[in-house]
């Protein structure tokens, strides 16, 4: 059927109820029957500036282009308009988008950056398309009914070694295969790393950004930097393989940011650990196999890890994100670990927790600033589409002045971020503790207190539709209700930015005046 083609004047019959077509670019509908199942109303339909008519502006000023491809709605389609052809452009899975600043300048034709070479443009080309075909349709399902993320596709994910990826190079990846092998583990750096949450970041779902296995990209790197060989041998893989979750439990109701107040104890039992406690907004904690536990002992802290076990219960906790995170409340109730579990030596567990937070933090900025980058795109597509006062949006001085504050933020911390990864790529993690933890906690403060004024002006930008969670406007909707997680997960925006400025200031040479 959709294989006729039909003249305007063919068309512009068919405009009464029982008998409806309208033209949405070059593409005829016959929409007869569906007009009484229409979301929006039969009305709007039956109009006179629609039925039968080229009603492609009014479409695109109401609905998403997403629409149209639904199987639902697609196969409305009766034919095509005799002489013309479909002008606007469906997404290609992996493609990348020609809206200016929609991609990083890395990404745009014509640009250069000392950064990336062919290796990380290939391995980019695959990990979108790899996220927008088999990760998008889980993440947008989970978004929507807090489920967690389907075993399909971590199992996919893992075929790839993703998870391994997100850990950063390293030993881990020793003899695992990277994206089908594009990039050789010795090959595989923090801007591949980058690429990663960057897909991850702009799938525009933010609770299943968390829910993407979050808890393993921070409860692992204490078993692999800090456990006996015999632990790492048994978790790693089983972790890494999708086979078993993991997360880490630090953040307590009585010490969130003040890591320094946890109340949660560790006592020992002959060769046993025994944990009591309680831990707060654990991310992936209601399907963990495995806590990665900071606790007090009589000789300082001590981080363990902690079987899931009888006497221990992870209970949802509700947010404003979706619970596919998987966001808990634990408890341990006289838990037991072998102290073989134990991940670093008793009464440095500090310095095991410290040792995460840096990277932690790195990749919170890079998947925060790529929902920030994907909204960008989302307000210079809308304002050029919607007309109000009858002009587009973007005809007003106001409007522009709200998207030029938006690029400026997104592209000034994307340089920023690079130039810190390019660092991260270069110098030992100890180098890194010294030189660019403060410069890491300052980033994270300038992109999600950035973050959170684009969601602002996206809103404003977007009107009735910036608060409406389906639609138009969803994915503006979804990063401003959720841009805050950014700002307070991994050390909370002003602790992060003070403690910038604190290592600069021990940093301060004694001998300078004014
Ligand atoms: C094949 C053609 C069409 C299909 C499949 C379709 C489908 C939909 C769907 C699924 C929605 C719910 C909102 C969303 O998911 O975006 C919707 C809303 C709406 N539609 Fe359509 N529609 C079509 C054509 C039109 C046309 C030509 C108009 C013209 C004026 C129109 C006016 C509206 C309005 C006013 C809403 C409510 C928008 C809102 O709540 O913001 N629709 N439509």
């Amino acid at each position: 059927m959709a294989g006729r083609t039909f003249t305007v004047e063919e068309v512009a019959q068919h405009n009464k109820a029982g008998d409806l077509w309208i033209i949405i670019d070059a593409k005829v509908y016959d929409v007869s029957k569906f007009v009484n199942l229409h979301p929006g109303g039969a009305g709007v339909l039956l109009t006179k500036t629609v039925a039968g008519k080229d009603a492609t502006d009014a479409f695109f000023g109401l609905h998403r282009h997403e629409v149209l491809l639904r199987p639902q709605y697609a196969r409305l389609q009766v034919g095509t308009i005799a002489g013309q052809k479909e002008y606007i452009k469906a997404a290609v899975p992996g493609e990348l988008s020609g809206v200016p600043y929609a991609e990083p300048a890395w990404l745009s034709q014509g640009f250069h950056s000392p950064y990336y070479n062919d290796n990380h443009r290939r391995f980019q080309k695959e990990v979108r398309k790899f996220f927008e075909e088999v990760v998008l349709p889980d993440a947008v399902k989970c978004e929507d009914n807090g489920k967690r993320i389907s075993q399909d596709v971590v199992d996919k994910l893992c075929e790839n070694n993703i998870p391994a990826m997100r850990i950063g190079p390293g030993k881990h990846l020793k003899g695992r295969k990277l994206m089908g092998g594009i990039v050789t583990p010795e090959e595989f750096d923090h801007f591949h790393e980058l690429i990663i949450n960057f897909e991850v970041g702009r799938l525009g779902t933010r609770g299943y950004v968390d829910g993407l296995l979050a808890g393993q990209v921070i409860g692992l790197p204490p078993v692999l930097n800090f456990g006996s060989p015999e632990l790492q041998a048994k978790v790693v893989p089983e972790v890494l393989d999708g086979k078993k979750f993991i997360c880490l439990a630090i953040s307590e109701a009585f010490a969130g940011s003040d890591v320094g107040g946890l109340q949660t104890y560790a006592e020992r039992d002959g060769d046993e650990w025994v944990i009591t406690g309680t831990k707060k907004w654990i991310t992936n904690g209601t399907f963990a196999d495995y806590f990665t536990v900071a606790a007090r002992t009589d000789k300082g802290y001590v981080v363990v890890l902690v079987p899931r076990q009888d006497a221990v219960s992870a209970k949802a906790i509700k947010t404003a994100y979706s619970s596919t995170a998987g966001t808990s409340y634990v408890t341990f109730d006289g838990a037991r670990a072998p102290v073989a579990n134990t991940l670093g030596a008793v009464g440095q567990g500090m310095q095991v927790v410290l040792s995460n937070f840096n990277h932690e933090r790195w990749m919170i900025v890079c998947t925060s600033l790529a929902a920030q980058r994907r909204i960008v795109e989302e307000c210079l597509k809308w304002t050029a589409q919607r007309i109000a006062f009858g002009k587009p949006l973007n005809t007003q001085a106001v409007v522009r002045a709200r998207l030029a504050a938006m690029i400026a933020r997104v592209e000034s911390g994307q340089y920023w971020l690079e130039f810190v990864t390019h660092q991260m790529n270069n110098m030992s993690y100890d180098e890194q503790s010294d030189k660019i933890a403060g410069t890491i906690g300052l980033l994270k403060q300038y992109i999600t207190s950035t973050g959170r004024e684009t969601a602002e002006d996206a809103t404003l930008i977007f009107g009735g539709r910036g608060i409406t969670q389906t639609g138009m406007g969803r994915l503006v909707e979804n990063y401003h209700r959720t841009s805050p997680y950014d700002a307070i997960l991994g050390g909370s925006e002003d602790v992060l930015g003070d403690l910038g400025v604190r290592q600069a200031i021990k940093k301060l040479p004694t001998n300078v005046r004014l």
